[in-house]
């Protein structure tokens, strides 16, 4: 099997909250007659950074054609060289390899006929437990808003969620004091999640103040690339610390100064399935627990999460994914399911990522690039379309 094609459609898909995310659609044609799937998700962080989708395409076709889909090591070797790590989270090299890494997994696995958590080494979890995003409050107003979506997601199954804190400890505050008024044990705050918005001293003086509410964890409190100061963070607190993983160099210095507990790993973020595989490996070598985190992805990309995910022996703490519950659509026949705060992970009689795209809704949602006009930072900081300074 050779890859004879690539195709990249541009995806601008809005959110509940009328925040609009672009995707990229990846397909990867071969000279049998199949097509691999992928998603490059979210271009949205660093919105003024923006990518030529048509010479984007020209190069991966530079890279891939011609080539077996099943030299996936060989190809991502090649992908990294042209479009390489950086020690920033939100590099869009990552994304890009992510895309393309996901479709040569679907099709691969398609050509075998077994699922791609089979493919990646079998199965051991049929779904994985997830938390919902509760975005970061700026101000006062939007506590009740919250309490709202809490109150709603709840009643659908979701007992489970993550906030985003640091802006406004007030209104944390105030919104962590009316989930447990509200809904006591009925629900969990898996995390505070901190984005490197402080230093970890004020991040921990923070923690301090919102540690009379339950929660389980705390994420990265600290700003990025400040390896000891998480250390320190650590050393100081009684709650397990995660951090994203957006480089092999950053996970390796997490682990030689002691970091974190937790490394919260995703695709996107890393560049793929292989390279998610091989932080989750690394992290369990270093005897660290493992979450799947999240860019916010449609349904391909949330797929390969649930399929990596399936197969990780270290997963071991409430994961991210919930991108399909936060768009107002999708690009494919058969969104993945929730159920009971859980992702179901597509079965094992569906080949590949067990999803097929809707050209329908693909139309409906098609743009031509991904430049992004105007987006204010706080916009893109706190995933809102709340325009209030
Ligand atoms: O845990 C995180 O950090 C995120 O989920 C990042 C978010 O900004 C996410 O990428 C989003 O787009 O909402
Ligand atoms: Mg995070
Ligand atoms: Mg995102």
């Amino acid at each position: 099997m050779k890859i004879s094609d690539l195709r990249l459609t541009v995806i601008a898909m809005p959110r509940n909250t009328g925040f609009v995310c672009k995707h990229v659609i990846v397909e990867i044609d071969a000279d049998n007659g199949l097509t691999g799937i992928g998603e490059m998700s979210d271009f949205s962080h660093l919105p003024h950074y923006s990518l030529d989708i048509q010479d984007m395409a020209v190069v991966l076709k530079s890279i891939l054609l011609g080539q077996s889909p099943f030299d996936i090591s060989l190809l991502n070797k090649e992908l990294l060289s042209n479009f390489p790590e950086t020690m920033f989270y939100y590099e869009k090299g990552n994304f890009i390899r992510n895309g393309i890494d996901a479709a040569l997994h679907d099709l691969c696995a398609k050509s075998l006929g077994i699922s791609v958590a089979e493919f990646i080494g079998g199965r051991i979890k049929e779904k994985i437990k997830v938390c919902y995003p509760i975005f970061r409050h700026r101000f006062m107003d939007e506590v009740e808003e919250n309490l709202a979506i809490v109150r709603e997601r709840l009643s659908k199954g979701f007992d489970t969620f993550r906030l985003y804190v640091g802006k406004n400890l007030d209104a944390d505050e105030a919104f962590l004091d009316g989930v447990k008024k509200e809904f006591g044990s009925k629900v969990t705050i898996k995390s505070l999640d901190f984005s490197h918005l402080l230093d970890w001293k004020s991040a921990l003086k923070a923690t301090k103040r919102l540690s009379q509410y339950d929660f389980q964890m705390v994420e990265s409190p600290a700003v990025q690339n400040d390896f000891e100061g998480l250390h320190h963070y650590r050393m100081n607190t009684e709650y397990p610390v995660s951090e994203h993983v957006w480089s092999f160099r950053q996970q390796s210095e997490m682990i030689k100064h002691d970091s974190i507990d937790i490394f919260n790993i995703s695709p996107i973020f890393i560049g793929g399935i292989t390279a998610a595989r091989k932080a989750a490996a690394a992290a369990e070598v270093a005897g660290k627990s493992c979450l799947i985190g999240t860019t916010q992805e449609l349904s391909v990309g949330t797929a390969a999460m649930a399929h990596l995910g399936s197969s990780l022996v270290n997963l071991n703490y409430t994961s991210d994914p919930t991108g399909p519950e936060l768009y107002i659509g999708d690009i494919v026949k058969n969104p993945v399911q929730y159920e009971n705060g859980y992702l179901l992970v597509p079965g094992r009689e569906l080949p590949g990522l067990g999803m097929e795209l809707d050209w329908d809704q693909i139309n409906k949602y098609r743009v031509d690039d991904l430049s992004w006009g105007n987006v204010s930072v706080h916009q893109l900081q706190d995933r809102t379309s709340q325009t209030k300074k």
